[in-house]
């Protein structure tokens, strides 16, 4: 055994909770925790579909590569465990799914919300039989925030009964959809319905964009590839430009609105209900693509911290662990609390979300205004606190964090997306504050926009940490586990204390005296926590396969590994 795993298996020897009882609570439960790992031994002992490291592969290879095990997974392995794509383990699934993220997160579920009965019966089993393959084509090259702006139109001809799709300049060519550059032969299409010259806003059209047999683009479509990005590179995100292309009437998905095939216009819900997506969204894929994403980062770094010796604590006493450092602990701890305890505000969010969705059943939307803006909120603190802790958490592993082999900058590549997409995060904090703190005038408004942003992120701050101490006390849990986790709940509250200190004193809520003592307060929580570091990332349970880190896997025997990945670099197939 290296020294570095036993450095590990000594660090493991002090941790003063029960792990897997803290990974059923983080789980939703033992019987959650048996079916994810059952889920991860079938992916992981499939060779054909099972994470491997992508690091060495071009664009491309990764691009074939991810679509080839996301077929494989749902052609060959769902049918082959009896499991349907609405089973519960297809949650679980998605994690290990390097493709399709669109198609299965976004395209299948708008169908569902936006769709007439009809029209999902026609087109749901198709989609899930990837039969037919879809995007979510909102964006646009000139607009993706504001709504309102965009410029594809969809004008109904009565007499043919069809409507007619056009993007009148470059600037309204659809830009950005995932799924669609290579893969997708449908769009689930955001466009402008126009009747009669009388424009109607934003309406979701079911539009082919490629031929079932060839894949060719069908007529009036120019589809592609929008090239590299800084991450995401196993999806094509692309572009799609339409040229006056016609679809049939019954294209419109109808759920909240329909046309006549006379060209009369009929509302069956609130206009916002086209809106409804974007929090759906928003309110789901934190979990999945920021909690989970700075979690890996977490079990990685503090791993890696355990058995990265550098430098002596005495002079003449033999080197340390990084993690002795009070620097590095400060580094490390906040962001293994902040997974904890935005995990579980998450949870809350998305069971908002679902009780919203069962009041909607009953055509109750009261609660939308609400959801809005705490679901806009979450999503810009939260993934802005993970992408922002994944680059600290990078950094804090020194020159070997900077190497793809760490696993963690392909993590922050995409964890960082989500600042973006669904939403750009600033104009959602903006969104919050609104709702939050009502609506003044436009200049008012614009020249406190900034401050307003600053106490949006306070304001869903503070749900966060109030979640997570509510969920703690009602929590039924043996006394170390619980002891950890207000431990961790008063150590994310203090560090977000002590990055604003500022802001207290200037109000007057906090003395100088009392900002000190927030100080060493924290200081102390991290010594104690110290103690259990390896224990609150084993409890996160993310396997080796799923990691795909050097730095970061169970036994610790980083420079074994490192040096085996670094053989396998492609400039090292010749000596010369
Ligand atoms: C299990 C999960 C599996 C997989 C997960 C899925 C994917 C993971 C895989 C890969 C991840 C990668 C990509 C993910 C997919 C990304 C998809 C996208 O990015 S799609 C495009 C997203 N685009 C946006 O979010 C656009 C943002 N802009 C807006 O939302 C609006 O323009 C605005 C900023 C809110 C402004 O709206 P508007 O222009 O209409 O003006 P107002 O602000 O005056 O609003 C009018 C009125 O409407 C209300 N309202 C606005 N938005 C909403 C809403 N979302 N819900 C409810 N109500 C809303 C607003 O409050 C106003 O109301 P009023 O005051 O008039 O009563
Ligand atoms: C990885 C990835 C995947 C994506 N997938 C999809 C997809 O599948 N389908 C899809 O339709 N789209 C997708 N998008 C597009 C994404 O939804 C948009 O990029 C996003 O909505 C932001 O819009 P924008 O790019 O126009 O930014 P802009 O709005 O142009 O933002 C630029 C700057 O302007 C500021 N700004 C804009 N409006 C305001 C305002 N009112 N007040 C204050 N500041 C403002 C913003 O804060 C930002 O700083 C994806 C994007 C990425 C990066």
């Amino acid at each position: 055994m290296s020294r570095e795993s036993r450095l590990l298996e000594k660090e493991r020897g002090q941790v003063n909770f029960n792990v897997e009882e803290l990974t059923n609570i983080y789980d939703g439960g033992a019987e959650e925790t048996k079916l994810r790992r059952k889920v991860a031994d079938v992916i992981q002992n499939d060779p054909e579909v099972r994470c491997k490291d992508i690091g060495m592969m071009t664009r491309e290879e990764r691009y074939i590569d991810g679509v080839r095990r996301c077929v494989y997974l749902y052609k060959v392995l769902l049918p082959r465990e009896g499991w349907t794509p609405v089973s519960k383990e297809v949650s679980h699934i998605l994690r290990f799914c390097m493709s399709f993220g669109v198609h299965a997160g976004v395209f299948i579920p708008c169908l569902l919300s936006f769709g007439s009965d009809e029209q999902i019966a026609k087109w749901l089993p198709l989609a899930m039989q990837f039969q037919i393959i879809g995007t979510y084509a909102q964006t646009e090259m000139g607009h993706g925030t504001f709504l309102r702006g965009l410029q594809t139109t969809a004008t109904y001809d009565k007499k043919n009964k069809e409507f007619v799709i056009n993007c009148p300049e470059i600037s309204a060519m659809k830009w950005w959809p995932g799924d669609l550059g290579k893969s997708a032969n449908h769009a689930l299409l955001m466009a402008q319905l126009v009747i009669d010259g009388k424009k109607y806003g934003m309406h979701p059209f079911m539009v082919q964009i490629r031929d079932l047999t060839t894949h060719m683009p069908l007529p009036g479509i120019t589809v592609g590839d929008i090239g590299n990005k800084v991450g995401f590179e196993t999806t094509d995100n692309g572009f799609l430009h339409l040229n006056q292309v016609r679809i049939p009437r019954e294209n419109l998905l109808c759920k909240n609105a329909e046309v006549k095939p006379n060209g009369t216009y009929l509302t069956k819900a609130s206009d916002k209900m086209v809106y409804g997506s974007m929090v759906r969204l928003r309110a789901i894929i934190l979990e999945s693509e920021a909690v989970s994403a700075l979690g890996k980062a977490c079990t990685i770094a503090v791993r890696y911290s355990l058995v990265r010796c550098q430098g002596e604590l005495e002079p003449g006493k033999p080197e340390v662990s990084v993690m002795e450092y009070m620097t590095q602990q400060k580094k490390l701890l906040p962001y293994v609390a902040m997974t904890y305890v935005t995990h579980f505000a998450c949870l809350k969010l998305s069971n908002q979300y679902n009780a919203f969705t069962r009041e909607m059943d009953n055509n109750d939307i009261s609660g939308l205004p609400e959801l809005h803006a705490l679901s806009a909120g979450m999503k810009a603190v939260v993934s802005e606190q993970c992408s922002d802790g994944i680059e600290i958490l990078r950094k804090s592993c020194g020159g070997h964090g900077y190497s793809n082999a760490s696993g963690i900058p392909i993590i922050w590549s995409s964890a960082v997306a989500c600042c973006t997409y669904e939403g750009e995060n600033t104009v959602m904090l903006l969104q919050c504050a609104r709702l939050v703190h009502g609506m003044a005038s436009y200049n008012a408004w614009n020249q406190s926009s900034v401050e307003l942003v600053n106490v949006v992120k306070a304001h869903i701050t503070q749900f966060i940490v109030t979640t997570f101490a509510s969920g703690i006390t009602e929590l039924e849990c043996t006394k170390p586990v619980k002891n950890v986790l207000q431990q961790l709940c008063a150590l994310y509250a203090l560090s977000c204390i002590n990055a604003s200190t500022g802001d207290f004193l200037k109000v007057g809520y906090l003395s100088p005296r009392q900002c000190d003592l927030a100080h060493e307060a924290e200081l102390e929580l991290l010594s104690c926590i110290r103690p259990n570091a390896v224990g609150l990332v084993d409890a996160f349970d993310f396997s080796d396969d799923l990691l795909q880190s050097c730095l970061g896997a169970y036994d610790g025997n980083v420079y074994e590994r490192l040096f085996a990945w670094a053989k396998k670099s492609p400039l090292n197939k010749t000596e010369v």
